[in-house]
């Protein structure tokens, strides 16, 4: 049970995820188009950008640091939680992200700014909080309406980093953006189902198929290694983690020694052409040490000139991976049963 065709995909994906996903390099622009269609009045803010979000939305802002790297200027910072980090002040701008508006940590995310007087700037579908941000009269960047909240990743991304350009906190990559997404089409083609059945993430999923797969990245590749392990969570519903290095070479490492006792573990190290050399050789090094004890290891480079393709390509590899992981498990990588429960017996108490 190793195809990844299209009927195979289709077999599982009845949601037509995969088109989503596939969708990606259309999101980018889109998200530019919104923003810009927005008409967000540019506002310095010397105490920095937060990004106020969970899952998919959060990681938006996560990426778009690691993209941004050292042509940030302010603190950027992501709140992943009911408030916001005790620094912020009202010389802040704080993006308010949720793709369903109803995500109740970031509706206290947003009253959190308001009470502090931070610039508030909201990015949503609707819900609860585009009816606060109306009343309010906080602007906001209107997403399109018809995907899964974790399939809105390109739109969170670009609306980080524009409105980090628009706060001051980073120079704008507007045009960079949308090269990568001009770049992000081939790759779509590539490794859709349609595609060779070879293709990269097609070979990744066969590998590690039946393991517990740990993600490690670094720097830039850092938070896209988180998003590889949420998309595995959310679409293959498999545990699976994500960890940094050279953090991971003081610890982690060891814990490998009892790997192949314990269960099937596997490893993708996501590398990069602009990390440090040593935390390259560092990536060598581990993926030849666990190697005894892993059921499979991949080493992946991102593909791309500029830092926004690298990363890009390698958000879509992960979400591919991870939707083809749902598909050799016979399971619709769409409906999220844990999350719904949680969420209806959270409403009741
Ligand atoms: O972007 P919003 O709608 O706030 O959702 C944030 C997160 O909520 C979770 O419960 C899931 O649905 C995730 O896939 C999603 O990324």
């Amino acid at each position: 049970m190793s195809d990844l065709s299209r009927e195979a995909v289709e077999a599982v994906d009845t949601a037509k995820q995969v088109d989503d996903i596939l969708g990606l390099p259309e999101h980018l622009r889109d998200a530019l188009w919104r923003v810009e269609s927005a008409k967000l009045e540019p506002r310095d803010a010397p105490g920095g950008f937060i990004v106020a979000g969970m899952g998919g939305s959060a990681v938006g802002g996560a990426l778009a640091a690691a993209v941004l790297g050292d042509r940030a200027s302010r603190p950027i910072a992501i709140a992943r939680d009911y408030g916001l980090p005790a620094w912020t002040t009202h010389e802040a701008t704080v993006l308010c992200s949720s793709y369903s508006g109803n995500t109740e940590e970031t509706l206290a995310a947003y009253e959190a700014a308001g009470v502090i007087g931070a610039q508030r700037i909201v990015a949503t579908t609707g819900g609860k909080l585009a009816a606060a941000a109306r009343a309010d009269g906080v602007p906001v960047v209107p997403l399109p309406g018809m995907f899964q909240p974790r399939v809105a990743v390109g739109y969170s991304l670009v609306i980080a980093l524009e409105v980090a350009a628009l706060c001051g906190a980073a120079e704008s990559l507007h045009s960079e953006i949308d090269v990568a997404a001009a770049h992000t089409e081939a790759l779509a083609t590539e490794w859709a189902p349609d595609g060779p059945e070879d293709s990269l993430p097609k070979e990744i999923a066969r590998g590690l198929h039946g393991t517990i797969p740990q993600i490690a990245g670094a720097g830039l590749t850092s938070p896209v290694a988180y998003r590889w392990k949420t998309q595995f969570n959310e679409n293959a519903k498999t545990p699976a983690f994500a960890a940094e290095l050279p953090e991971l070479n003081h610890n982690e490492i060891v814990g490998w020694q009892g790997a192949a006792e314990l269960g099937r573990f596997s490893a993708v190290f996501l590398d990069d052409s602009d990390l440090h050399p040593r935390v390259r050789q560092r990536i060598e090094l581990t993926r030849g040490f666990i190697s005894p004890t892993a059921a499979s290891s991949f080493r992946v480079e991102g593909r791309g000139e500029t830092r926004m393709e690298r990363l890009v390509s390698l958000v879509l590899l992960g979400d591919l991976v991870s939707l083809y992981a749902a598909v050799l498990r016979g399971i619709d990588p769409t409906p999220v049963e844990m999350l719904d429960r949680l969420k209806t017996v959270l409403a009741g108490g």
